[in-house]
């Protein structure tokens, strides 16, 4: 099977980064193609509130997953078993269509020596997830960083979510719930631990 990479950083995919000025003249032509007049009062201002809202959608890409782990610490208790953070919120965007795609986040690890901040976690979730995407490499990019920038003995994920390019447009199928998964190191070679991790999950 093809392995999937991490994205390469935006800067290094086109030689030049557009302008805001050009942006915002994208925004315009959109409106212009879509059927209505981006002059009349009411859409003025929209190309500047459209490329101010894709610096937050897409902030991930100015930001580095991996950074976000390097502060571990030493657990004085010595726990080693599974840390689980279930319904992680996250918001993104299919690649295909750049339409929202959102739901939940399941992540687990389980520590080598060191621990990890919680919500550093919930942080590489929402960098990820703020680039574009399908949701299978969304959730490989999650693993493997986890598993990376942690040294993980295992990492676990399940991610639901609701694709608005399916319900809003094409098959209009609202109520799909997609639903991916990845196992690693412990998780993937132990079926006891997974089943462990999808019973609180299921939960
Ligand atoms: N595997 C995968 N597919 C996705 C994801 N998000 C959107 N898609 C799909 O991407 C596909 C793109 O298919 P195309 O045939 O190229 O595009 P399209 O004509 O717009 O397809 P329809 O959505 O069927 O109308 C569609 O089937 C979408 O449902 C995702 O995260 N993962
Ligand atoms: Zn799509």
């Amino acid at each position: 099977m093809k392995k999937l990479t991490l994205p390469t950083p935006v800067t290094a995919l086109s030689p030049r980064r557009p302008s805001r000025a050009e942006a915002e003249e994208a925004v315009r032509t959109l409106i212009a193609w879509s059927g209505d007049n981006p002059a009349r009062p009411g859409l003025e201002k929209t190309p500047e509130r459209v490329a101010e809202a894709f610096g937050e959608y897409f902030k991930g890409y100015k930001q580095d997953a991996l950074a976000e782990l390097a502060q571990t610490f030493e657990d004085p208790s010595g726990y080693n078993e599974m840390v689980l953070l279930k319904d992680i919120a996250f918001e993104s965007h299919c690649e295909h269509h750049i339409a929202p795609f959102f739901g939940s986040a399941h992540v687990a690890y389980l520590p080598s020596d060191r621990i990890v901040g919680l919500s550093k976690i919930a942080r590489v979730v929402d960098i990820f997830a703020r680039r574009l995407q399908t949701q299978e490499s969304l959730t490989e990019q999650i693993a493997t960083t986890l598993e990376e920038g942690l040294q993980a003995r295992g990492v676990a994920i399940m991610m639901s979510a609701r694709h608005h390019c399916m319900a809003a447009r094409g098959v209009q199928q609202r109520d799909v719930a997609t639903v991916t998964f990845r196992f690693l190191g412990e998780f993937e070679r132990n079926s006891a631990l997974r089943d462990r991790f999808m019973a609180v999950v299921r939960d």
